[in-house]
């Protein structure tokens, strides 16, 4: 491989991975059952409100930590039980924790980063699943800025990052001045223990 990676990000786009009735009904339950909050995110250098609400699920012991902070997950909601099962299958990885977040309007998005926290191990497999309205989600490899990737990520979509998509490229999910309905969107990934 080049010293500055692949080409293109190791990404896979699955349009309608799930049905759009059965994406409905995740995408009510979801909204209703979570305990959405607002999380606070490190910007250069000071501690913000993020323009979302979110909410940490996962098995007791797969704690993240983020921003300085240690999250304990909360316990994981019968509605992804099938999600999760049907993830571990198609992947072969033992997703066990998701990041939920809510996207209210189009006005509320998340900034450039990368998913490269030491608690994901080396090339993480992140399965993004996405319910409500389509969003448009941008990859920006990390040296040579010009090389960028752009997904619209609909209704039911699923999207499959791996390799060494986190340690080459940044990814972000822009606003958008369209007025839009609200969108959660599902990281499910994988926490490995640290010593
Ligand atoms: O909302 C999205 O599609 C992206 C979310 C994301 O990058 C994350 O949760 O780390
Ligand atoms: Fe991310």
């Amino acid at each position: 491989m080049a010293a500055n990676g692949d080409a293109s990000p190791d990404v896979a786009l699955s349009p309608g991975w799930i049905a759009p009735g059965q994406a409905d009904a995740l995408f009510a339950s979801l909204h209703r059952e979570l305990p959405w909050r607002v999380h606070r995110v490190r910007m250069f250098g000071r501690e913000i409100d993020a323009p979302r609400l979110s909410c940490w699920i996962g098995d007791s012991n797969a704690h993240y930590r983020y921003s300085g902070t240690t999250h304990v997950p909360e316990p994981w909601p019968g509605a992804l039980a099938a999600v999760r099962a049907r993830l571990a299958h198609e992947t072969g990885v033992a997703f066990n924790s998701v990041l939920a977040n809510l996207y209210r309007d189009g006005r509320d998005c998340m900034g450039w980063h990368s998913d490269d926290e030491p608690e994901f191990g080396p090339r993480p497999v992140i399965a993004s699943v996405s319910l409500g309205a389509t969003r448009r989600f941008v990859l920006r490899h990390r040296r040579e800025p010009t090389r960028k990737v752009a997904f619209e990520l609909a209704h039911g979509s699923l999207l499959l990052m791996r390799g060494e998509t986190q340690r080459d490229w940044r990814h972000a999910l822009p606003r958008t001045a369209r007025a839009l309905g609200p969108r959660i969107n599902l990281t499910f990934r994988r926490v490995i223990g640290r010593r």
